[in-house]
């Protein structure tokens, strides 16, 4: 039967947040921003094994006070992208994984995932030949803009959806997918790079309590989401 094991991309360095310490490891509820999101793939008891993948040179992870788990493990190989840093977690774990087990990828810097999301996540794609993605469908009408900031056109929204993470590929389709997106370009999520391949991943639907941590305002905001579960 195949297994569900989590990469957290964690070696970033967080340039559009502009703080003195990456966002992964900045506090939230008390806690590093890192350890919420790993919180609810540590608990899931479907999910055998989570590696964070840290910056090789991360001195913050010793400090964080993020407890050991039987199944966490923590690495020190991160990459110069996103892409590179998540195939040195697959490569650490090649030689456990078989080829229809699960990857699910996800941020570091998504600190609202819940259990309810990994299991919508895990029953709508353990199925799959490929696999899938949490998204959420774009709500806004869009404008595509000029150098001066003025409105170009409004493009149509229909069927277009925002990416969360995790995102959840067979290891084998997602190791060839990554292998052949740093050949030819840096995919700026795993599903872009199992799309070159051919496949069409499934959107499964994702919440936006399940944002990522980009700018300063984001911070506050997903401090209002975890303190309003806490009061639940
Ligand atoms: N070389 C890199 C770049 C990014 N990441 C991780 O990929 C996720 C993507 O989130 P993003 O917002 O792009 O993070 P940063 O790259 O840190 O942010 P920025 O682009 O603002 O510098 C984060 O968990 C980040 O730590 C990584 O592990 N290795
Ligand atoms: C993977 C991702 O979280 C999907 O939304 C996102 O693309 C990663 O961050 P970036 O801002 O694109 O670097």
């Amino acid at each position: 039967m195949a297994k569900f094991h989590v990469i957290v991309p964690a070696a970033g360095v967080g340039a559009r947040m502009a703080s003195a310490v990456p966002k992964q490891y900045l506090p939230l509820l008390g806690k590093p921003v890192l350890a919420h999101a790993i919180a609810a793939c540590l608990q899931h008891p479907r999910i055998s094994s989570v590696t964070v993948v840290l910056d090789a040179n991360d001195a913050y992870w010793p400090s964080a006070g993020i407890p050991p788990a039987d199944k966490l493990r923590v690495l020190y190989s991160g990459g110069a992208t996103r892409a590179d840093t998540v195939c040195n977690g697959l490569l650490a774990l090649d030689a456990e994984l078989h080829a229809q087990d699960w990857v699910l990828v996800h941020d570091a810097a998504r600190p609202g995932l819940t259990i309810t999301l990994l299991d919508r996540l895990l029953d709508s794609l353990q199925d799959d030949v490929v696999g899938g993605l949490l998204a959420i469908p774009v709500a806004d009408t869009l404008k595509r803009a000029d150098v001066a900031q003025r409105v170009l056109n409004t493009e149509p929204r229909e069927h277009l959806w925002q990416a969360q993470t995790p995102q959840m590929f067979r290891y084998a389709i997602l190791r060839q997918a990554l292998a052949a997106a740093r050949l030819n370009g840096t995919p700026t999520d795993e599903a872009q790079a199992v799309e070159a391949l051919g496949y069409s991943p499934k959107l499964v639907a994702g919440e936006l309590r399940n944002l990522k941590i980009t700018y300063p305002q984001d911070l506050p905001l997903a401090a209002a989401i975890l303190q309003a579960d806490q009061q639940a």
